[in-house]
């Protein structure tokens, strides 16, 4: 077994379609333990999904679709149209993703570091303290709506209400240990940025 990383909890955020899936596969590759938290809301949210009762109780039968998991859609306009909606969904949701994410945290090898994919790091309060440094994806907010709009088929109107629902990218910037701006970037370039900040954070590169 190797020797245990230098720097152990990595908080990974940005903002919608900044790259942060992206950058945290790259880490996966090198020998992160990523945890996706968006990953963690959607199994929480899937048919017989822990937050499913409560959510119906909260947001009405029109929530839930028909196989019993989360109306995506459904709950998207409502929420981001609604800060209050946006927080009452949060107030369900956060305390069960704090519990998961720190279980699958329990489960990682001692000798990886561990990624925490949040995009809302920033935003919630239960991150500080709990990662060892902040990276931040950044780049430009028309990058953002343009690579949400190609993923996600959304349009411009779509993406920018959850950018303004999200924390700016200067308050991001503001807690970063280390930013990647990932704008103009090919994903070799991307990848090189990647593996110089294992090095300066974690060690060698694997071999
Ligand atoms: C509103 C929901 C149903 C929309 O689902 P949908 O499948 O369309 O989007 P998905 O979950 O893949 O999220 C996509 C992106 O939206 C942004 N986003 C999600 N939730 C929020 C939020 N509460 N506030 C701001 N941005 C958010 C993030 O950048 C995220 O990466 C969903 O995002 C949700 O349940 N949000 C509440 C849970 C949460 O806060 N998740 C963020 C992880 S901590
Ligand atoms: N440097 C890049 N070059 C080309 N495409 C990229 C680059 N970075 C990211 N992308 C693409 O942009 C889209 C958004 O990236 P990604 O899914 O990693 O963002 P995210 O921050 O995780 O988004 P979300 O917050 O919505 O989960 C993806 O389709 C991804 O393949």
């Amino acid at each position: 077994m190797s020797a245990a990383p230098t720097i152990r909890k990595i908080g990974l955020t940005g903002g919608i379609g900044s790259g942060k899936s992206t950058v945290a596969n790259l880490l996966r590759d090198l020998g992160a333990w990523v945890i996706d938290s968006d990953a963690v809301a959607h199994e929480l949210t899937a048919p017989g999904g822990a937050a499913i009762p409560a959510i119906a109780e909260r947001f009405g039968a029109a929530a839930i679709d028909a196989s019993g998991a989360l109306d995506r859609a459904h709950m998207r306009e409502r929420v981001f149209a609604d800060p209050d909606a946006r927080k009452a969904l949060e107030a369900i949701l956060h305390p069960m993703i704090g519990v998961a994410t720190q279980a699958e945290a329990d489960r990682a090898p001692a000798d990886a570091p561990i990624v925490f994919d949040v995009p809302l790091l920033v935003e919630s309060r239960h991150w500080a303290g709990r990662v060892e440094r902040v990276l931040v994806v950044d780049c430009a907010e028309a990058t953002q709506v343009q690579r949400v709009m190609q993923r996600n088929g959304w349009t411009a109107e779509a993406v920018e209400r959850v950018i303004a629902q999200q924390a700016s990218r200067s308050a991001r910037r503001a807690v970063a240990d280390a930013v990647i701006y990932n704008d103009g970037l090919t994903l070799a370039q991307l990848q090189a940025q990647v593996r110089s900040l294992w090095q300066a954070w974690i060690g060698p590169l694997p071999p």
